[in-house]
């Protein structure tokens, strides 16, 4: 019996391979039925194993069809890259011969990481995008494993490897490339939507240099926003959380203030200051340590740069949102009418000759794009084999990293900073419980690179406790008992902790990494 299920075919249609009896049916089908509960467009018909005939009480007319393709319809290439819970391939059809950039998401690890969210979202808005600087979504499809998007390829890669290949850009690179995004931008939140991840790896190039704002995975629809977003494909609960990489964000994001225009006219401020000096303005050794910069807007500027590369940045990175051009009452004029875009033909943009790329340096290894299309395929997909790990191309380390990395800015204030020495740095920062058998309270639990594991009182902002720090795990281990619930083990006592953000195995991972240094 063909299985399928309502709403997950509401987002990315095709085929569903899960056959009850069949070779694969248990774990597929169970695999399905979770994901689809999470996928599931509310007030829907509810999924159920016998709904041989599904109903489809609501409807969206998505722009990017819903295939029915296989992944063995295309010729893959080589690996563009790797997100938290995506990889990146080139993907040739095999019929049209025609390039794309496929987006393929592992269900198992998307459910089990909660991004369901999160990729709902990004493919609701970019089938609603219609611009030359936003990356194309082409299509979707299925399979039991996986979901494909298939996105225009953008050859040239990302322009932060411009920027390292050359060092730096010239003024008259960094202009170019900054009015192709200022562009985009302005179409962008023309619709009513943040991006809130604009930096240099999110802005590819195509094959001639033209430049295209990708990743809208964290992207925040406004109330009066132009995009259809489907019922619980953005929950609103996310209005104030963080998403998004330390170096670029706002000091009043760190302060918790909901997103506006100005956090993307923010980044793109650090996003030029770094094509022309190659680094990010608030660099250093440790996120924390980013972030006090930010809060204290300690910029630096180089003294190569022009008067205008200067005052614009400056005015970008304005402390109050509504005063950095682009953000205020006067729209994109007055970012447009800047000095520093002098020269650029605002209508014609896409007409002008993009700066020259720069090649990635040929290693011995490279054997050309002959070898890319070797890429083995045997690992996506539901056909020959199944899904290594079901990490959906996300590495351990860098997922403990970007969970890290959430975790760090979701909580970041500089009452905080009390605790610690000069020279030390928070790696890992909670609003936990701590459980106890009569009652339980609320405490900061905070990581340090010393390293030193204690717990702060948040309303009293005293330190209630330290964990004496071993680098033996006989001495300090973490139990993970639920994704939620910890305990901290040391041969003295056992301390029982829930962090409601589902970070206990990151916090496992975080104390070992460190035992391991
Ligand atoms: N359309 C595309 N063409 C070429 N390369 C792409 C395209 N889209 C993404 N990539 C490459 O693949 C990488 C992974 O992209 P993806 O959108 O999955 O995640 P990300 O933006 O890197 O990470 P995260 O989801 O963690 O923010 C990107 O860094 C980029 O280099």
């Amino acid at each position: 019996m063909h299985v399928e299920v309502v709403g997950y075919r509401e987002f990315w249609g095709g085929r569903m391979l899960a056959l009850v009896g069949g070779q694969e049916g248990g774990t597929a089908t169970k695999m399905d039925k979770e994901f689809e509960s999470k996928l599931s467009i509310q007030n829907n018909c509810p999924s159920s194993d016998n709904n041989s005939n599904p109903q489809r009480s609501k409807s969206f007319a998505f722009r990017a069809p819903q295939e029915n393709f296989s992944i063995q319809d295309f010729e893959l290439g080589k690996i563009y890259g790797v997100g938290s819970y995506s990889k990146v391939v080139r993907a040739k059809k095999k019929e049209t011969g025609t390039v794309y950039a496929m987006k393929i998401m592992d269900k198992k690890f998307i459910t089990k990481e909660n991004k369901t969210d999160y990729v709902k979202l990004e493919r609701i808005v970019l089938d609603q995008l219609d611009h030359p600087g936003v990356v194309r979504l082409f299509f979707t499809f299925q399979d039991t494993y996986s979901l494909y998007m298939a996105l225009e390829s953008c050859e040239g890669g990302e322009l932060f490897d411009q920027i390292t290949r050359k060092g730096r850009l010239s003024e008259d690179e960094a202009r170019f490339y900054a009015a192709e995004v200022v562009d985009a931008l302005e179409y962008i939140h023309s619709m009513g939507l943040i991006h809130r991840d604009i930096k240099p790896e999110n802005l590819l190039l195509t094959a001639d240099g033209h430049i295209k704002i990708a990743d809208f995975g964290s992207v925040k629809p406004m109330r009066d926003s132009q995009i259809t977003v489907l019922p619980n494909a953005a929950s609103e609960d996310k209005a104030c959380t963080f998403v998004g990489t330390a170096a670029y964000v706002p000091p009043e994001v760190l302060n918790s203030s909901p997103a506006t225009f100005g956090n993307d006219i923010w980044a793109l401020g650090c996003t030029l200051y770094q094509m022309l000096s190659g680094t990010s303005p608030f660099k250093d050794a440790s996120e924390w340590l980013i972030f006090q910069r930010i809060i204290a807007r300690d910029i630096r500027f180089p003294n190569y740069f022009s008067a205008e590369a200067r005052d614009l940045i400056d005015r970008l990175l304005d402390i109050d949102p509504s005063r950095r051009p682009g953000a205020g009452p006067d729209g994109y004029a007055s970012l447009k009418s800047h000095p520093f875009f002098k020269g650029i033909d605002w209508n014609n943009l896409r007409e002008q000759p993009p700066p020259k790329l720069a090649m990635e340096p040929k290693s011995q290894s490279d054997v050309g794009e002959d070898q890319d299309s070797l890429w083995n395929p045997a690992h996506i997909g539901d056909g020959s084999a199944k899904t290594t790990g079901g990490s959906g191309g996300a590495t351990s380390t860098s997922e403990a990293g970007s969970v890290t990395r959430l975790a760090s800015i979701d909580s970041f204030d500089s009452k905080w900073q009390q605790f610690l020495e000069p020279d030390e740095s928070v790696l890992m920062i909670s609003m936990v419980k701590k459980l106890q058998k009569l009652t339980n309270k609320k405490v900061q639990l905070i990581l340090t690179n010393k390293p030193k594991l204690f717990y702060v009182d948040p309303t009293k902002l005293v330190v209630k406790g330290s964990i004496i720090w071993s680098d033996n795990p006989n001495d300090l281990s973490i139990q993970v008992t639920s994704p939620s619930n910890f305990k901290i083990c040391t041969p003295k006592k056992i301390m029982s902790f829930e962090d409601s953000k589902q970070r206990a195995s990151q916090w496992k991972k975080a104390v070992e990494a460190l035992q391991n240094r």
